[in-house]
């Protein structure tokens, strides 16, 4: 711990992979985000999900709307949108996607891998040239849910068998191309994007800094703590922590803070996700303290996201500062309730200001 830092003030930070989802819930989210964030990559996982420029635009419109609700002032917050790529995704609505500027990325979902996925990539290689070939041209990043979904891999295992069957040969095959390995949750997942030749990056969330896989099970299994990738064990967490601390401009923030309704995750088949929009800095802050790293933390959270990205870093400020954040149970959220993580638990740092 860094006892002797009792406040932090860092550049803006920017949230390189956030779920927002449609619909009412939205104004009950986005002033969460926005009052930490600057930008966001939003996912594009909605039912039907965002597969086209045209879908992106109307998206990025009503959640545009919905920060005008949440009373978030004109331009305090940028949503950076993305595509959702499939098996007959064009190289033409790639260049569509370029051509308006508001598009950031492509999301590779492996067909039933996660939430609304059903939709996604059944063979990347074998499928997708058109659009790879297009991105990989044009700059455009693909963003990687990295597991198999082979049911003879162990789920467990799964991120680290996509290293080798599909990150590996894909980027043989396109060594030009700007990829996110999104939400990493192991060692090799780590060793490989640490050390790969060629535009690579990853995020890494909150939750997978600062838990294992015992939050999901001690105590009653416990829905809340789950989400995909799953929380791993611990030694894939130290790796995590050591990479988000340490200064490679390779890893930087993205929350993927997933709300599913309280009666989705606490049900017999529930919801894989996290909320963590709410208090996402804080989670981060305590993480990084934790490693006697907060130096660090601006690097993570506010510069090397845009750096790879090819943005500018954005103009104001957060200030975090040390102190009891308790966690709330429960968020009103439309016609719902949402649970964030780590409910009731006590977190070492809160938001204190911005500018
Ligand atoms: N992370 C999750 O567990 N869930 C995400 C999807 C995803 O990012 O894989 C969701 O949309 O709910
Ligand atoms: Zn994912
Ligand atoms: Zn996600």
């Amino acid at each position: 711990m860094t006892e002797s830092i009792s406040s932090l003030t860092i550049i803006r930070p920017d949230d390189w992979h956030l779920h927002l989802r449609d619909g009412p819930v939205l104004a009950s989210v986005v002033g969460d985000s926005a009052r930490q964030f600057g930008r966001a990559i939003i996912m594009p996982n909605l039912k039907p999900p965002v597969t086209t420029t045209a879908q992106a635009l109307a998206y990025r419109d009503r959640i545009m709307a919905a920060l005008a609700v949440a009373g978030v002032a004109d331009g305090a917050f940028t949503p950076l949108m993305t595509l959702y790529l499939t098996d007959n995704t064009t190289a033409d609505e790639i260049a569509r996607a370029v051509d308006s500027g508001l598009v950031h990325g492509v999301k590779l979902y492996p067909a039933g891998a996660t939430t609304n996925s059903d939709a996604g990539v059944t063979d990347l290689l074998g499928r997708c040239g058109q659009a790879l070939d297009a991105m990989q041209r044009l700059g455009l990043p693909l963003l990687v849910h990295g597991e198999v979904t082979d049911p003879d891999v162990d789920l467990f295992d799964r991120e680290a068998v996509f290293v080798e069957r599909v990150m590996t040969p894909l980027r043989q095959a396109y060594p030009a191309l700007k990829v996110v390995f999104e939400h990493l949750t192991t060692r090799e997942g780590v060793d490989y994007v640490r050390e790969a030749p060629g535009p690579i990056a990853a995020t890494l969330t909150a939750h997978h800094l600062l838990y294992n896989r015992n939050a999901m099970f001690v105590g009653g299994l416990q829905p809340h703590w789950y989400c995909l990738p799953v929380l791993k064990r611990e030694r894939h967490r130290q790796a995590l922590l050591d990479a988000a601390t340490s200064g490679s401009p390779r890893f930087f923030l993205g929350t993927d803070s997933a709300p599913h309704p309280r009666g989705l995750k606490e049900a017999a088949c529930g919801c894989a996700g996290c909320y963590t929009a709410l208090h996402a800095m804080a989670l981060y802050a305590t993480a990084f303290d934790a490693a006697g790293r907060l130096d660090q933390l601006e690097a993570f959270a506010s510069r090397n996201g845009p750096a790879f990205y090819g943005l500018p870093v954005n103009d104001g400020t957060l200030t975090l500062e040390r102190g009891e954040y308790r966690v709330p149970e429960e968020l009103p959220m439309a016609n719902t309730a949402v649970v964030p993580l780590a409910a009731g638990d006590s977190l070492a740092w809160r938001v204190s200001g911005s500018a």
